[in-house]
């Protein structure tokens, strides 16, 4: 088939690519020039495992091309997905504007059938507003479609390719029986593709990762309880994963969710609810728990020290990006911890295997004035006072013991994602703080 993807950034980037690898052609639009000029000469702007090997052998085949002209890419496309990025605007509410545009522009061009299709997450009623602003334009025939993405950034070429359902929201026959062409070779394995309305469709998205995000900051809270009690919030979860009604992911205690996804859909979700009339309360405290979680982890350091003030110290930062496998730091609490320190007067020397220039562009110059980038997790600990780790990068999971006592100070170890054996630590010399877990040698 012909497409034509709109945005090429996490999602249009991978999207486009896993369409191509399965013989469609595909063209990629974006209106940042540096990037499409980027991709055109094969260079990949986002950290994301597998990508490189399908991008270039779809381009090498002529499947996959880049422009900045909306016109060209449309033109011969039978589907046209929207990939544009949705970020909250005023009170939570998703920031429409950048797909409102793009159905504008739409309208202009198209001359013959087209199925646009919103990959975005977007409110509740979004496919009606892009079906009137593409109408306002055009007499050709059209349909909207939304179909919702699932990716995880750091396995979203895998998640794509293997999709756990598909979601397809239209009222359309000829668009649904398009766009189950296009995934049947997504779903061999029998996965569902489910076909339901416009509106369940964009809802089912919101309530997928508000339901996410709530389970983990039902985690935290009791590795928080975990913490007064003297209890261990790993048996926890062990002990309740077993249960298929709970199910085993997506219940590790840590310093909180963040990432370009959560935050902004459970805020953008609370306040379509709102808008409604209706009081979403559960994730009102889900937002206000994780505000609280992201930065549980200097609270621990302040009461480690008996102070607020940690001028004359250096900590080691293992990790800056939101989760492992990516460079993105968007919303990581990387991000936070990192200002609460340098707010207190301490200086940081930071590492992670990808993130460390997409980190400096989005923090203060504070913190930069403050941090040492390093290039390895070794340098990290060269006489600072305590490690504090933030993302749990694989390669922080079985550092040599010895290398803490030997390069640290002191050898203390505030572990925002709970990596290390309890046993292990208590046998070793090291002070280990972690998130709902007894704290050892302290
Ligand atoms: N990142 C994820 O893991 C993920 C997963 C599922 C869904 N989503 C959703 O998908 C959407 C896109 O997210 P993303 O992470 O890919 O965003 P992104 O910021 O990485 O990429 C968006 C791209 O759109 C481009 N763009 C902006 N305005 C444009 C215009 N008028 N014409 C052409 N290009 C334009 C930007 O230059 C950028 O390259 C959001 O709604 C997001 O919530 C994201
Ligand atoms: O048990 C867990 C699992 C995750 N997290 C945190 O939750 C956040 C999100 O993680 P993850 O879901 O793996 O990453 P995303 O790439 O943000 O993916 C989410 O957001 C995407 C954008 O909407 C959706 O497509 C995905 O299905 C959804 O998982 C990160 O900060 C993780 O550290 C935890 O704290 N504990």
């Amino acid at each position: 088939m012909n497409i034509a993807v709109v945005g090429t950034g996490y999602v249009g980037l991978v999207s486009g690519t896993c369409f191509a690898d399965s013989g469609n052609d595909i063209t990629c639009v974006d209106i940042d020039e540096n990037k499409v000029k980027q991709l055109r000469d094969g260079e990949i702007p986002i950290y994301e495992p597998g990508l490189k090997t399908i991008f270039d052998r779809s381009i090498r085949e002529g499947r996959l091309r880049f422009t900045t002209d909306l016109e060209e890419a449309v033109k011969d496309a039978e589907i046209i997905f929207l990939c544009l990025p949705t970020p909250p605007g005023a009170d939570g509410q998703a920031d429409l504007s950048a797909v409102l545009k793009v159905a504008g522009q739409l309208g202009k061009m198209i001359t013959d059938y087209k199925v646009i299709v919103n990959k975005s997450t977007v409110p509740v009623g979004t496919a009606d507003r892009v079906r009137e602003a593409v109408a306002e334009n055009t007499d050709a025939e059209f349909d909207v479609v939304s179909n919702p993405e699932f990716l995880r950034e750091g396995a979203a070429v895998e998640d794509f390719m293997k999709p756990e359902r598909v979601v397809i929201g239209t009222s359309s026959e000829r668009a649904a029986e398009l766009m189950t062409t296009l995934y049947e070779p997504f779903v061999r394995s029998g996965n569902p593709i489910i076909v339901m309305d416009e509106r369940s469709s964009e809802l089912t998205k919101y309530a997928a990762n508000a339901m996410l995000a709530t389970k983990i900051t039902f985690m935290n809270e009791i590795a928080n309880i975990c913490e007064k009690v003297g209890a261990n919030v790993d048996n926890i979860r062990r002990g309740i994963g077993t249960d298929s009604r709970i199910g085993k992911r997506f219940l590790f205690a840590g310093i909180g969710y963040g990432g370009s996804c959560f935050p902004k859909d459970v805020q953008a979700i609370h306040y379509t609810a709102g808008q409604n009339g209706y009081d979403f309360k559960i994730l009102d405290s889900v937002m206000k728990v994780n505000e609280k979680q992201k930065v549980s982890i200097v609270k621990k350091m302040e009461d480690y020290y008996g102070t607020s003030d940690f001028s004359g110290k250096t900590f080691g930062i293992w990790g800056l990006s939101f989760k492992p496998e990516t460079d993105d730091i968007r919303e990581a609490p990387a991000l936070y911890i990192a200002e609460e320190l340098v707010e207190r007067g301490a200086k940081l020397i930071a590492y992670d295997p990808e993130a460390i220039e997409t980190f400096k562009k989005a923090t203060t110059k504070e913190v930069l004035d403050n941090t040492t980038f390093v290039l390895n997790q070794q340098d990290a600990l060269v006489d600072v006072d305590a490690l504090v780790i933030c993302t749990e990068w694989n390669e922080f999971r079985r550092p040599t013991i010895d290398r803490f006592q030997d390069h640290m100070k002191k050898a203390v170890i505030f572990d925002g994602r709970n990596l290390y054996d309890l046993n292990r630590a208590k046998k070793s010399n090291i002070t280990y703080i972690s998130v709902g877990r007894p704290s050892i040698n302290v």
